[in-house]
């Protein structure tokens, strides 16, 4: 990766070869099998089963800027072309005191400075407190935020800090995204009312048709985010995108730009801010691995056993269910 992001700067990522196209199994290396059982139910749903037929071409997609100083921010910037949005990250571990809230004002304002037209959102990954989080977001709303991604941890948490800022003369959009896939409920956040949108991930989520069953179920708008996958998993992330029956916001879709290679050449980037999902009869939805990179990006024999074998601990968690 070009910049440490989630405390990562290698993704890894199992990629799996079924009759309906390439699939990608890669839970974050600290997933146990429970967690990794329904990202792998996503991988044989891309591999197995493909996918519902797109609603949409285009989806709009969002550059994703990491915790980097403002002076990284046009680099960042520069690497997702022309896009309609941005997300910025905040709130990084250990960096949530007054110091690190003062980095991510700079971050914002650079961004803003640099993508005037922009529409503009944060993603605090929960790492602010109630107190911290009410003041961050006061600050930030000066420049003009769509929404707050996960600012404090918890359905409580969302709920209470949504209504201070309303008390507080400054509402805010509220975006619930480890609330909707960390929870043994997804739905939890909506029926709570704590959230105005849910942001979804077709891996930890477990699939397109399962994503697109609890964005119906929750009855809120919903943005797709990548959960940092290849090009291969970004594809069914387009797959749920474009086929959701509303897309009012732009999605977290265009990672592949944080890597430095990609198992697919080129890698799946967007276009003038977007990604084609193939309706209208075009495209690349299903991109194929290129076997020199596929070669070049190859994980050692001990990693490869490590990964075969949480691919058969998340299956047993699969079948037993
Ligand atoms: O939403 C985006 O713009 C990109 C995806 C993204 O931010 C993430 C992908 C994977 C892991 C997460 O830490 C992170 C997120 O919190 O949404």
């Amino acid at each position: 990766m070009h910049t440490r992001f989630r405390g990562v700067t290698i993704r890894e990522a199992m990629l799996l070869r079924g009759p309906a196209g390439w699939a990608e199994f890669s839970p974050f290396a600290e997933y146990g099998p429970e967690e990794s059982s329904r990202w792998l139910a996503a991988a044989i749903e891309a591999g197995w089963q493909g996918w519902p037929a797109p609603v949409r071409d285009l989806v709009p997609v969002n550059a994703t800027v990491p915790a980097v100083a403002a002076a990284d921010v046009g680099r960042v910037l520069d690497s997702f072309g022309d896009v309609p949005a941005v997300k910025v990250k905040v709130a990084e571990s250990g960096r949530t005191g007054p110091e690190g809230v003062a980095e991510d004002v700079a971050r914002v304002a650079e961004v803003r400075r640099l993508r005037p037209g922009a529409a503009l959102r944060i993603d605090a990954n929960q790492g602010w407190d109630h107190t911290t989080a009410l003041a961050a977001l006061q600050r930030l709303a000066e420049y003009g935020l769509e929404y707050a991604e996960q600012p404090v941890a918890g359905i409580e948490g969302l709920a209470r800090l949504r209504e201070a800022l309303h008390a507080a003369g400054t509402p805010m959009r509220i975006a619930a995204d480890e609330s909707v896939r960390k929870e043994t409920d997804p739905l939890a956040v909506a029926r709570a009312g704590a959230a105005d949108l849910v942001v979804v991930k077709v891996q930890p989520l477990g699939g397109v048709r399962r994503a697109l069953g609890i964005v119906g179920a929750a009855g809120l708008d919903a943005v797709v985010s990548s959960a940092l996958d290849t090009s291969v998993g970004i594809a069914a992330g387009v797959a749920l995108a474009a086929s959701l029956p509303a897309l009012p916001f732009a999605c977290g879709l265009g990672t592949v730009a944080l890597f430095t290679e990609d198992v697919v050449v080129p890698g799946w980037l967007p276009d003038a801010g977007h990604l084609a999902s193939g309706a209208s009869g075009a495209s690349r939805a299903r991109p194929v691995p290129d076997p020199a990179a596929l070669a070049r990006l190859r994980a050692g024999e001990d990693r490869q056993q490590w990964w075969r074998q949480r691919l058969v601990q998340a299956h047993g968690v699969l079948s037993a269910t």
